[in-house]
């Protein structure tokens, strides 16, 4: 028997609403690997939504978890793993995905960030109690963050089926 050939996990970070979640399963599809969505993975563990577990449990409990199942997830081979917008501020969380995993940073630009804001609101914990202000504030904090990366794709123009064939011709 030959050796089985292993796949690098693909990550997928970026600001909340970039796309993570919708391009990373097409892509996953696409190449016929597995998809790991974190936050619907912490929400099996919780039972619940993620506002809720804010609300109930607050925040950091939810970055508990979220790191350690990141940890545990990005062991696996052959998978597309989207990441939470907030996920990628952990130190650990970055060390482990930038050495393990394919990073991809699924980029938006304010401008087109600002016209998702509505599709939004509703279900991020984070946007609560914020304005537009302090919004554009955060964004530009995770910014920096966001360009530790492997591979960069600026999503403005491109629908999610297009920002999944970049990932998959990246690979
Ligand atoms: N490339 C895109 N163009 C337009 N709308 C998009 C695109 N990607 C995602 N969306 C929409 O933006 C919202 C957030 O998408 P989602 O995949 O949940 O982002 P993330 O996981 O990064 O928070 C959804 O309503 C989704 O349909
Ligand atoms: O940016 C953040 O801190 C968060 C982003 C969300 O994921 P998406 O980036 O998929 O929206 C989710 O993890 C949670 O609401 C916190
Ligand atoms: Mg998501």
């Amino acid at each position: 028997m030959g050796k089985e050939f292993k796949k690098k996990s693909i990550v997928l970070i970026g600001f909340m609403g970039a796309g993570k979640t919708t391009a990373g399963e097409l892509a996953a599809q696409k190449l016929n690997w597995g998809f790991i969505d974190i936050d619907q993975e912490i929400e099996k563990k919780f039972g619940m939504p993620t506002k809720e577990i804010f609300k109930k449990y607050g925040e950091e409990a939810f970055r508990t978890y979220e790191k350690n199942i990141i940890e545990l997830k990005t062991s696996e081979e052959g998978q597309v793993i989207s990441l939470g917008g907030g996920a990628f501020m952990n130190e650990v969380t970055r060390n482990t995905c930038l050495a393990n995993t394919v990073v991809i940073y699924l980029d938006i630009s304010w401008d087109a960030w600002k016209k998702r804001f509505e599709q939004l609101v509703d279900t991020r914990p984070v946007l609560q109690g914020r304005d537009l202000n302090e919004i554009e504030e955060l964004f530009s904090k995770r910014r920096i963050l966001y360009s530790h990366h492997h591979f960069h794709i600026l999503t403005d123009n491109l629908s999610p089926d297009e920002v999944a064939d970049e990932i998959v011709n990246f690979i």
